[in-house]
C-alpha cells in the first residue's frame, strides 16, 4: 500500500488558485521529489497533506488522516519553513517540547541532535542559529518519533556544500530503510541525486508524477551528437531513415544533432555506407533541462528581461524539427533563427500541450481523482504541531 495517497488536493487563495486537483502516490521505500517554479503550490500542496490549511481533497498516511493520527511525530515528520522556533528556549529545549505530548524520551532528542550535528550547540538559543543550522534543527524536529513518513520544504535551503551532500545521503539512507519520503527542492541537481520519484507541478496543477528516468528520457534535448566530415550526406541518410519520426540538425560544423536514433543504429549506417565518423556520442538530458523544458511558461515569476537561452548565432539546437520546438514547446529551445544552421530533416514540430494537460509519453496518469471531499478540519495539535513547526499554518 502507498503510504501517502494524496487525492484531489486543492486551494484558492481569495479566489485565485494556488493548488488545483492534485493526486499522486508516495511510495514506501522512495525519495519522492516535488519539483515546481516558484509559487507553483508547492507549500500550499504539504500544507494541505498535513491539514495545516483548509482546502479541497484528502490525503491519507496509511490509509489514514494526518489529523487523525494519535502521536503523530510516530508517523509523519515535517519540516515546511526554516526556523519557526520557540523565541527564548535552547534548541534541546525546543525538541523536548515536541517531544513530550508524543511520549518521546528526551534520550531521542539528544539522539537527533546528534544525527543533523548540532550536539555541541543544543543549550543554544535556535534564534541565534543560521539558516542550515535552524534547517537541521527543523530536520531534527521531523526525525524526533523515527518516523516512517517525512515531509520536507526546501530542506537543504541554507545548508553548504558538505551540508547538502549530508542531507541527500541522509535521506536516501531513511528511504533504503522503507520510508516515504517527500521532499521539495529547487536544486535540481540534488534531486536528480537523491530523488526516485518525482511529482512536478506549474501553477498549482500537476504537469508529471512518475520515475525520474522517464522525466528526463522524454526531454528533447536527449540526443546523439555526431562529428563527420560527411555531414550533408549523413544527414540526407538519417533524415530518410527518421521518416518524420525525429529530426537531424546541423550544429556546427561537420556536427549533426540527431534526435530518434540511437548511436549504435547511426553508427552501423554510417559504416554501411562507407562514411566516416569521427565522434558519435549520446548525450543525455539532465533533470535541468527535462524540468525547464517541462515547466516552461508555467512559472508564475519571471524576470522581465530574460537571458538567451535558445542556440547561440551560427548553431542549430538539437532535437528541432522545421516547424517549431521539441514536443513540449519549451521556452529557449526555439531553435535557430532564420537564416542560421538549422534543422535539415525532421519530424514537423508540434506545439507543446498546455502544463498538466498532456503527461509526456511513458508517464503514467494520475491517481484517480476521487470526488472531492469537504475540508479538513483545522490542525488540531495547537501549538506543537507536526514535527518541528508548531503546526502554523
Ligand atoms: N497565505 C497566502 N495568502 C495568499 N496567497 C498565498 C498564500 N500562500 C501562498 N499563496 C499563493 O499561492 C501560490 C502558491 O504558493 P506556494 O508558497 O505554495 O508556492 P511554492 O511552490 O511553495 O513557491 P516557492 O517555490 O517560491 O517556495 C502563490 O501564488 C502564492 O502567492
Amino acid at each position: 500500500m502507498a503510504v501517502i495517497q494524496a487525492r484531489g488536493l486543492g486551494k484558492q487563495y481569495k479566489g485565485k488558485t494556488a493548488v488545483s486537483n492534485l493526486s499522486f502516490d508516495v511510495r514506501p521505500g522512495t525519495v519522492t521529489g516535488f519539483l515546481g517554479p516558484n509559487g507553483s503550490g508547492k507549500s500550499t500542496t504539504m500544507r494541505l497533506m498535513l491539514g495545516l490549511d483548509r482546502g479541497e481533497g484528502t490525503c491519507l498516511f496509511d490509509g489514514q488522516d494526518f489529523v487523525t493520527l494519535a502521536e503523530p511525530m510516530r508517523h509523519v515528520g515535517a519540516l515546511l519553513e526554516a526556523k519557526p522556533f520557540h523565541p527564548t528556549r535552547s534548541a534541546r529545549n525546543h525538541l523536548r517540547m515536541l517531544a513530550s505530548p508524543n511520549r518521546i524520551p528526551d534520550s531521542r532528542v539528544d539522539e537527533v541532535l546528534s544525527i543533523v550535528g548540532l550536539s555541541d550547540v543544543t543549550n543554544k538559543h535556535p534564534s541565534t542559529f543560521s539558516l542550515g543550522m535552524g534547517q537541521r534543527l527543523g530536520l531534527a524536529a521531523a526525525l524526533l518519533g523515527d518516523p516512517h513518513t517525512l515531509i520536507l520544504d526546501e530542506p537543504a535551503n541554507g545548508l553548504d556544500p558538505q551540508g547538502i551532500r549530508w542531507m541527500r545521503d541522509l535521506l536516501k539512507s531513511l528511504a533504503s530503510e522503507g520510508r516515504s519520503v517527500f521532499v521539495s527542492s529547487h536544486l535540481l541537481s540534488e534531486m536528480a541525486l537523491m530523488a526516485d520519484e518525482l511529482v512536478v507541478i506549474g501553477r498549482g496543477r500537476m504537469i508529471a508524477n512518475g520515475p525520474v528516468e522517464a522525466f528526463t528520457a522524454q526531454s528533447s534535448a536527449n540526443h546523439v551528437r555526431v562529428r563527420t566530415p560527411q555531414a550533408s550526406e549523413l544527414a540526407a541518410l538519417i533524415g530518410a531513415k527518421l521518416a518524420g519520426n525525429g529530426s537531424v540538425n546541423l550544429v556546427g560544423e561537420g556536427e549533426l544533432s540527431v534526435v530518434g536514433l540511437p548511436s549504435d543504429v547511426l553508427g552501423d549506417m554510417a559504416f554501411e555506407n562507407k562514411i566516416r565518423i569521427h565522434e558519435l556520442a549520446t548525450m543525455e538530458a539532465s533533470l535541468e533541462d527535462a524540468f525547464l523544458e517541462l515547466t516552461g511558461g508555467s512559472e508564475e515569476y519571471q524576470a522581465h528581461q530574460q537571458a538567451p537561452r535558445g542556440p547561440q548565432p551560427g548553431q542549430g539546437g538539437p532535437g528541432y524539427g522545421p516547424g517549431g520546438p521539441g514536443p513540449y514547446g519549451a521556452p529557449g529551445h526555439a531553435g535557430p533563427p532564420p537564416g542560421q544552421a538549422g534543422p535539415m530533416y525532421g519530424a514537423p514540430g508540434q506545439a507543446g500541450p498546455p502544463p498538466g494537460q498532456q503527461p509526456p509519453p511513458g508517464w503514467g496518469p494520475p491517481p484517480q481523482q476521487q470526488p472531492q471531499q469537504g475540508p479538513p478540519p483545522n490542525f488540531p495539535h495547537g501549538p506543537q504541531g507536526p514535527g518541528n513547526n508548531g503546526g502554523q499554518a
